[in-house]
């Protein structure tokens, strides 16, 4: 299949761009390109595409407005400078996009909006009522107030997290480079440009490198990661070279550009996509052999196969499953508590209300709320 045809059916569009392609080599924006990027996204917008922007840059605004020749790296600094910086982004594109006739809402997401259920569906529903008035909304983590253990981190993931929480049909990522190569052309100059990744494996992962540019987080590792995110949504991904916006117009028009990951046969469900990569794993079960038989049988995890129990879990949260080496084997939420789970551990189901003196459940991990790597 071509990728004209292959792109066709796309209506609703993530758009993200980053660091490196919103600002110079001395933090500053990059105002005619960003103009271009505006021009284009409104250009699409008007053909009738629903655009969401996922967009970088507010550290390197703000490192720009403050004369800042480094960027910041303490924690305070860091949001200090993103609270400035992301006021003269968003200013910036509220101006451009008023120019091209269109409205923007913007969202400042941190992980709590995706990992907490509640906060998803509202940050859903706001997003998919600014899509539906026809309005673009501009999102970005929200670096002033986020702190390791909230965050998202980087904003390929993030923009990967925008494209599952409002079901967009495809996620550019622009980027200093034009997509994904046999290695990283910084250090290996016979690394050559990969057309499509039909599957994201071991192999794909090894050759991208998070080392990036001076401004940006997380090099093409995370890119790959969010790729993962979002084909296993059955949400296909192309990165491509965000410093020619106009690029993004004749990707739209089917033009082989950038890197195009094909979306998984299998479509992970929507709730065993969230427990997967949506939420944040508070603790850490190591199961036997026996019971890893049965997981990958289809069968909840009981009491018996639990050999002990890591961090501090509580009912309701999701945590990983590991064999005896601490591999990770699944994912799943948790029907006890982890100071539950340590009382219960190596026991028969039967015995859960002598020891803990109630049963509640039966498993300890319902079928239906796991997911087996
Ligand atoms: N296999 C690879 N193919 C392409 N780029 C790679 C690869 N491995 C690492 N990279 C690096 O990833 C960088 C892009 O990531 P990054 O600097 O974070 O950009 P952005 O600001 O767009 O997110 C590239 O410039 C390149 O140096
Ligand atoms: N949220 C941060 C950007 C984080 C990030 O992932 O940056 P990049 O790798 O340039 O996309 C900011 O606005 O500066």
């Amino acid at each position: 299949m071509t990728r004209k045809d292959y792109l066709k059916d796309t209506k609703r569009l993530v758009v993200k761009v980053g660091t490196s392609t919103l600002t110079f080599e001395n933090g500053l924006l990059n105002l005619s390109r960003i103009d271009k990027l505006v021009r284009e996204l409104a250009n699409l917008h008007n053909k009738g595409y629903e655009v969401i922007l996922v967009t970088s840059g507010a550290i390197g605004a703000g490192m720009g407005s403050l004369g800042l020749k480094e960027r910041p790296k303490t924690l305070p600094d860091k949001q200090a400078v993103a609270s400035v910086g992301q006021v003269a982004l968003i200013h910036l594109y509220q101006k451009l996009f008023s120019e091209y006739g269109k409205q923007i809402g913007q969202l400042l997401l941190t992980k709590g909006d995706i990992s907490n259920r509640g906060r998803y569906l509202n940050a859903r529903n706001s997003c998919l009522r600014l899509i539906s008035m026809g309005i673009i909304p501009v999102i970005n983590e929200n670096d002033s107030v986020a702190v390791d253990e909230i965050k998202v981190g980087d904003n390929d993931t993030l923009s990967a997290f925008t494209s599952t929480l409002i079901d967009a049909d495809l996620l550019l990522i622009l980027s200093d480079i034009d997509g994904l190569y046999t290695g990283n052309p910084k250090t290996d100059p016979s690394a050559t440009l990969i057309n499509t990744v039909k599957k994201i494996d071991d192999h794909i992962k090894t050759i991208a490198t998070g080392a990036g540019s001076k401004f940006g987080t997380g090099g093409m590792a995370t890119k790959i990661s969010a790729g993962e995110i979002v084909t296993s949504a059955g949400i296909p991904m192309i990165i491509a070279k965000g410093f020619d916006p106009s690029i993004i117009g004749d990707i739209m028009d089917g033009q082989e550009i950038g890197t195009l990951f094909l979306e998984t046969k299998v479509k992970l469900k929507a709730r065993k996509h969230w427990i997967t990569y949506g939420t944040t794993k508070t603790g850490k079960i190591i199961i036997d052999n026996g019971a890893i038989t049965a997981l990958k049988n289809h069968h909840s995890l009981l009491s018996i196969g639990i050999i002990k129990c890591e961090g501090n879990f509580h009912r309701g949260e999701v945590v990983s499953i590991c064999d005896s080496n601490q591999n990770e084997i699944a994912v799943g939420i948790s029907n006890y508590s982890q100071v539950e789970v340590d009382l219960i551990k190596g026991k028969n189901s039967s015995d859960i209300s002598h020891i803990l003196g109630y049963k509640d459940y039966d498993e300890v991990i319902h079928m239906d709320n796991m997911f087996i790597f």
